[in-house]
């Protein structure tokens, strides 16, 4: 599921400037999302305070989390329109992650950048100046992971905020070593819980992972900039680019498994008939899934789970109001109204060997109560002994295996 928390009508003659007549910012422009915001003036009736924000994102990401689902809430937008004001706040307005952190005790958290295709460590201790990067790999169940990130559980709110502070401050530190703000870099900050639950007398687990993503900001890259900068952007710029690539592809995926789920639909409420299956590649309308390139960004390729698979997902798309900022804006919605279509696949994630043994028993029931009907409908023994056999053997099997 994604969610975009931004709707707004586009109105390119804002302050009634226009460039020329036939522009296209003579047009109104509208896009439709879940939440919209006014954050510019706090005296305005309309203004949306970091408190409201909270209550409406904040809390439906720690009620899924508890539910035992992943969580992904993301902030894209262009440099300077509140991403991370947003995400973390200030001093005297705090944003969304402390806000989640402070009813996240007793859980993991990690916290990391990528910057320059590059991942670091952002809690592995202030003494260390330059943290060596870190590798990316892929579990076959668990999808990608960061390789040697730290860990650190936290019991009190004033350990998370320790830890979430420790982690700007690296983020910061390792920006200005390049002359430039956190703007230059990805920050995931990762909190994951498990959860003790009895289910069917055994013990079992839940674990779920709530992951809050502030992404640099989109720029075009300055020619006057020293090289170091230049490098950034062009890695910032690669990123978001793929982003924006794995975004188009999946929206464009989902719409297709849409429309022949309702093809099908049709098709089988017509003549009775099942028709393909969504697991295929082609789609109904004999077209090709599009290939995702998760691969072609650290950010992309972190953030799988969340953009196309298991996880339910936010995103805030932030903006600016000056019409300067028109070209920037108009792409930044753009973004995000293609991610509106994902539809994701959030499953709760528990215990395999708690799934594996609750399948079996339903299995077990399912075949006793097809045995039961056999029999009753074929009460001749010559004629049901020999699939009776069957049945009950695999019956058998199936309850050794829960009992194994
Ligand atoms: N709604 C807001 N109310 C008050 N101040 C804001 C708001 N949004 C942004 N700001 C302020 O504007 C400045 C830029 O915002 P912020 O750093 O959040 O931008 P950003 O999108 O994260 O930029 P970058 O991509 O460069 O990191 C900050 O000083 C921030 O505190």
């Amino acid at each position: 599921m994604f969610i975009s928390s931004l709707a707004l009508q586009l109105d390119g003659r804002l302050d009634g400037r226009v460039e020329a007549p036939g522009d296209s910012r003579e047009r109104l422009l509208e896009f439709g999302f879940d939440y919209c915001y006014w954050s510019v003036n706090p005296e305005a009736p309309n203004y949306a305070s970091q408190e409201e924000v909270f209550h409406d994102l904040g809390v439906s990401v720690l009620a899924g989390a508890a539910e035992g689902y992943n969580i992904c809430l993301f902030a894209y937008g262009q440099t300077g329109s509140g991403k991370t004001y947003t995400m973390m706040g200030t001093p005297d307005s705090t944003g969304l992650t402390p806000r989640i952190c402070q009813l996240s005790i007793f859980s993991y958290f990690s916290f990391l950048e990528i910057y320059n295709e590059r991942v670091r460590d952002l809690l592995r201790g202030n003494d260390q100046k330059k943290p060596t990067p870190l590798r990316v790999r892929e579990h076959p169940e668990k999808g990608p992971y960061v390789q040697g990130l730290s860990q650190h559980v936290v019991s009190d709110y004033k350990q998370a905020e320790h830890l979430l502070k420790e982690g700007i401050s690296n983020r910061i530190t390792a920006a200005t070593h390049v002359h430039d703000a956190s703007s230059r870099s990805h920050a995931i900050f990762s909190i994951q819980y498990t959860q003790a639950i009895l289910e069917n007398n055994l013990p079992s687990e839940i674990v779920s992972k709530i992951n809050l993503v502030d992404l640099a900001g989109s720029e075009r890259a300055d020619p006057h900039y020293c090289r170091d900068r230049i490098t950034e952007g062009a890695n910032i710029n690669k990123s978001l680019v793929t982003l924006g690539i794995v975004i188009s592809a999946l929206a464009q995926n989902s719409q297709m498994c849409s429309s022949s789920q309702s093809i099908n639909s049709m098709l089988s409420e017509g003549d009775g008939s099942t028709v393909g299956s969504h697991s295929s590649s082609l789609s109904s309308s004999g077209r090709r899934h599009c290939f995702i390139p998760y691969r072609d960004s650290v950010l992309t390729w972190l953030l799988k789970d969340s953009l196309g698979g298991n996880s339910k997902t936010i995103m805030i798309a932030t903006i600016s109001p000056s019409y300067s900022s028109y070209n920037e804006t108009l792409s930044t919605l753009r973004y995000a109204a293609h991610a509106r279509n994902i539809v994701n696949k959030p499953r709760v994630n528990e215990d395999a060997n708690v799934r594996l043994i609750r399948d079996l028993r339903e299995e077990i029931d399912r075949l006793k109560s097809m045995l039961l009907n056999f029999s009753m409908r074929n009460p001749s023994p010559s004629l049901s002994d020999e699939r009776d056999g069957s049945f009950s053997d695999i019956v058998l099997q199936n309850e050794i295996k829960v009992c194994a």
